[in-house]
């Protein structure tokens, strides 16, 4: 096997109450890499279609190649040649797990053209990488649903302890991308370091509600437990219009509504497609009344995750 193409898609990381802890992953958009052989030494990027010439062509730091380097390394090939071509399908700084999408794109890629060395599961820290390479955090709640597919929680970061949980079939999630941009470096910049006792309660209580809900398929229960007392308040001053476009989401039949990964997307959950389609088409209509373009994506939550295109 000399050349591999590659998909993962794009994530919704946090799903409000859980903060680097909850992420899952939507059917499309998602990163294509393909991956060849070559005579020459060493990694090169070859092409990238989709990002205006603004992603690094270097290949330790784009987070499509940074994960190969760390695989290559760990898995001790020295006298290796590789392309790579990454076809940019998401705007980078987005919320929507751009640099992740790449990083599993690319690890999965590499992975499956060395007859696939490592599991699902054990790429994961490589994927991880790619993440410290684009924001200099090594969180993993965009690269684990990318990856696994399904809804993702982390248990705990050291050791990495990571499992996915059912959710209702008729779950669908609502991505709205305001074109604007947020880096993720400095959403997490901005963020305080102390929390209060009132606070942590309160989100703990959320955070165990909403995995009650989504396992028991209690739409009631996933509605009441979408709330973030910690990291919405702080981060939502950076979205123009959020309350508005959070209140016309939910009174438009969405179950919840918040910032997805580190913004400026805003992302919803919704009882059905009909009212996904709904809520998205209103939090559209208030991003234009402040004359704020946005892309609009539905999908249901994809248990697959990451996938090889062709051999
Ligand atoms: N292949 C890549 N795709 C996207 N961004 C990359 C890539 N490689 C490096 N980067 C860098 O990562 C930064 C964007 O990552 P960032 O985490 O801020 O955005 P995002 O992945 O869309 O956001 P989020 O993680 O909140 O969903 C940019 O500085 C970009 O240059
Ligand atoms: N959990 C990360 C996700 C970034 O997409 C954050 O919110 O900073």
């Amino acid at each position: 096997m000399n050349s591999i193409k590659a998909f993962a898609p794009a994530t919704v990381a946090n799903v409000a109450c859980g903060f680097d802890i909850f992420g899952f992953a939507i059917e499309e958009p998602g990163d294509v890499v393909e991956l060849r052989r070559r005579d020459e030494p060493g990694i090169v990027i070859t092409n990238i279609t989709g990002d205006e010439g603004r992603l690094p062509r270097n290949p330790e730091k784009n987070s499509v190649t940074g994960v190969m380097l760390h695989l290559l390394k760990h898995l001790d090939i020295k006298d290796f040649g590789y392309e790579v071509i990454l076809h940019k399908n998401m705007p980078l700084g987005s919320g929507m797990g751009s640099s992740a999408a790449s990083a599993v794109a690319g690890v999965v890629a590499m992975n499956e053209l060395l007859g696939n060395p490592l599991t699902r599961q054990e790429l994961l820290p490589f994927a991880m990488e790619g993440e410290r390479i684009a924001s200099g955090s090594a969180h993993a709640d965009n690269v684990g649903p990318s990856l696994l597919g399904g809804f993702v929680v982390i248990r705990s970061y050291h050791p990495l302890d990571i499992f996915t949980i059912p959710v209702p079939d008729d779950l669908y999630c609502t991505l709205v991308h305001p074109d604007i941009e947020i880096n993720t470096k400095d959403a997490r910049y901005i963020l305080r370091n102390e929390v209060s006792l009132k606070n942590t309660i309160a989100q703990m209580g959320n955070v165990a509600g909403l995995v009650a809900g989504l396992m028991k398929a209690d739409y009631d229960l996933i509605s009441r437990s979408m709330v973030d007392v910690i990291i919405e308040p702080v981060r939502s001053i950076l979205i123009p219009e959020f309350k508005e476009v959070k209140t016309a989401a939910i009174s438009n039949g969405a179950l919840g509504c918040s910032i997805s990964g580190s913004g400026p997307s805003m992302f919803a959950l919704s009882r059905g497609r009909d009212n996904a389609i709904a809520a998205g088409q209103a939090m559209q209509a208030r991003f234009a009344e402040a004359g704020i373009d946005s892309a609009l994506h539905i999908s249901g939550i994809n248990k697959g995750g990451a996938k090889i295109l062709e051999h």
